[in-house]
């Protein structure tokens, strides 16, 4: 039977990519991306503000939402510092395969834990099941009309501090509107839009970091 894309991508990464280097790992799926198949990664544009982001917060605890292949994860795991907490959620069971396999061959598997589940399920598990009081840095890239209930649940279920910071891919394209609206609306939050493009496009998008303000 047919393979999937996210299949095809593994196998670019394991013919393209040196084992245990990270950049060279996020650098085949670009190139597969742009000269293979479009696939929904953050992409190197927009992974390159997720990078800085990263790097100003130098979190200690960090949840994605929305792992796919493992190409975000990878960005932010390769720039974590040593003892970080990193958790990211994946709802397909296809895709938390591939993303594992990719993790490891960049090596970083040490660094991640992927979890496989609904955010909605999962969010109120994360102190239990994983010891977290609150997240320092999140980063959310799954489906766009979960962003505004998971920032809402992320608020019920205390896992927010004072400086918390949340950075939401496609909040233009394809976009999350409800949510744009809630963070730049709510006294709550400090927002700031960064222009970009859709990964591997002209078309616009942008990321919306938003700080809570406890
Ligand atoms: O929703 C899509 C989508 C919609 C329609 C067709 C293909 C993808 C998408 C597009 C770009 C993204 O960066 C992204 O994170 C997603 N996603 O699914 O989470
Ligand atoms: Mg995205």
């Amino acid at each position: 039977t047919r393979s999937t894309r996210p299949q095809r991508m593994l196998k670019a990464v394991q013919k393209n990519a040196t084992k245990g280097n990270p950049e060279s790992v996020i650098s085949a799926i670009d190139y597969f991306c742009k000269h293979s198949e479009w696939a929904m990664n953050v992409g190197d544009e927009k992974g390159s503000i997720l990078d800085s982001v990263v790097t100003e917060v130098n979190p200690s605890t960090v949840l994605e939402l929305g792992t796919y292949c493992g190409y975000s994860t990878v960005r932010i795991a390769r720039l974590l510092s040593p003892g970080t907490k990193f958790i990211t959620l994946e709802f397909n069971p296809a895709n938390v395969t591939v993303a594992r396999q990719i993790i490891a061959h960049a090596g970083l598997q040490d660094k991640v834990t992927v979890v496989e589940g609904s955010s909605g399920d999962l969010i109120p598990q994360m102190k239990e099941r994983f010891g977290i009081t609150t997240f320092d840095f999140i980063f959310l890239d799954h489906w766009k009309d979960r962003y505004l209930p998971d920032i809402k649940l992320f608020e019920e279920c205390g896992l927010l501090r004072k400086g918390s910071v949340l950075l939401a891919d496609n909040v233009i394209c394809p976009g999350a509107p409800e949510y744009l609206e809630y963070v730049r609306n709510s006294p709550r939050y400090e927002s700031r839009y960064y222009p970009a493009h859709l990964e591997y496009t002209t078309l616009e998008d942008g990321m919306e970091k938003s700080v809570f303000l406890g």
